[in-house]
């Protein structure tokens, strides 16, 4: 066990629960920002996998924030003293779509601390399960991976370069992401991070070459390919950031359909995989 792992090892089990009564309203604004009109919302819609992250929202008070725009560390989530957060990986089950308008309930859980040495420094991964009810029914359980990284050299920009082809029966998309898109998405996700829409904090605090594409939105648009394209239903999902995407230039969304799973890559604009993920379906 590593000083750290030691050290924040009373956090693992600490719980947090959060009640919303996942408004239509928010829903609308999600599908706005994601330029879905065909999407049905009304009181009675169910809320499409991953939406669920447009709810339960921080509620820190804005005097609780840190300097980098997340909450405070050392509530719920352990005061890591790596300052780098970024969101590394999730692993989530659908049973069953969560209704809008009515209330559902999030357990939240620190289920493990692990710190590691990578190329880009040390790291120190906190993972994070949390459980969706709806009247008393299990209907989403997720893991997320969040990692803290210790501040190190600047991270370069891609350098372009031919994307490789797009295997048979792939659909694909390109997506441009700019700062209108992510100021909307961290609106939509109450997410202060200011690697997000805080250019000069991005480059000069953090050392990004530019705005930083949150994980989620690039999974989020992921599952919506796979969402739009087929009628199966999605039942699981998983996903892990491999690089960082910026606001600099498009990258592209490939879906490879399998039996009974979609291979996912969001490709950055060197070519390489930024995020893998793989959608269950039935
Ligand atoms: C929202 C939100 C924040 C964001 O959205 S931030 C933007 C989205 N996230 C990203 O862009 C992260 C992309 N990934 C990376 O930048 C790198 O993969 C990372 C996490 C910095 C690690 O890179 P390294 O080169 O330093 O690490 P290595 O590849 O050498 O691996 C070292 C060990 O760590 C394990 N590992 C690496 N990446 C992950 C991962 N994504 N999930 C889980 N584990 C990972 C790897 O397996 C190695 O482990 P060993 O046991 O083999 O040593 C918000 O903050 O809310």
């Amino acid at each position: 066990m590593s000083d750290a792992e030691a050290t924040f090892s009373s956090w693992i089990g600490t719980t947090e629960l959060l009640e919303d009564d996942l408004s239509p309203a928010q829903a609308y604004a999600a599908a706005a920002t994601l330029d879905d009109a065909t999407t049905m919302i009304s009181g009675n819609a169910t809320l499409p996998p991953l939406w669920h992250w447009f709810y339960f929202l921080p509620r820190a008070p804005q005097s609780k924030l840190s300097s980098d725009g997340h909450p405070e560390r050392g509530g719920f989530l352990p005061p890591i003293p790596y300052p780098r957060r970024m969101f590394a990986g999730a692993r989530l089950t659908f049973y069953r779509p969560l209704l809008l308008g009515r209330p559902a309930q999030r357990k939240g859980e620190i289920r493990n601390i692990v710190q590691k040495s990578g190329r880009s420094g040390n790291l120190a991964f906190v993972t994070v399960g949390y459980q969706f009810y709806q009247q008393g029914i299990l209907c989403i359980e997720e893991e997320q991976d969040i990692v803290y990284r210790e501040p190190g050299p600047p991270v370069p920009a891609p350098v372009p370069a031919e994307l490789p082809p797009v295997p048979e029966g792939a659909w694909t998309r390109t997506v441009t992401p700019d700062p209108r898109l992510l100021f909307r998405f961290s609106a939509l996700t109450f997410n202060a991070h200011r690697i997000h829409y805080d250019r000069p904090y991005a480059i000069n605090e953090e050392g990004y070459p530019g705005l930083v594409v949150h994980g989620p939105l690039t999974a989020v648009l992921l599952l919506e390919l796979v969402r739009h394209t087929t009628s199966q239903r999605i039942t699981g999902f998983s996903f892990r950031g491999q690089a960082p995407l910026f606001d600099l230039a498009p990258f592209r969304l490939v879906a490879t359909p399998e039996a009974e799973r979609v291979i996912l890559e969001a490709q950055g604009p060197d070519g390489k995989v930024a995020l893998s993920a793989v959608a269950e379906l039935s």
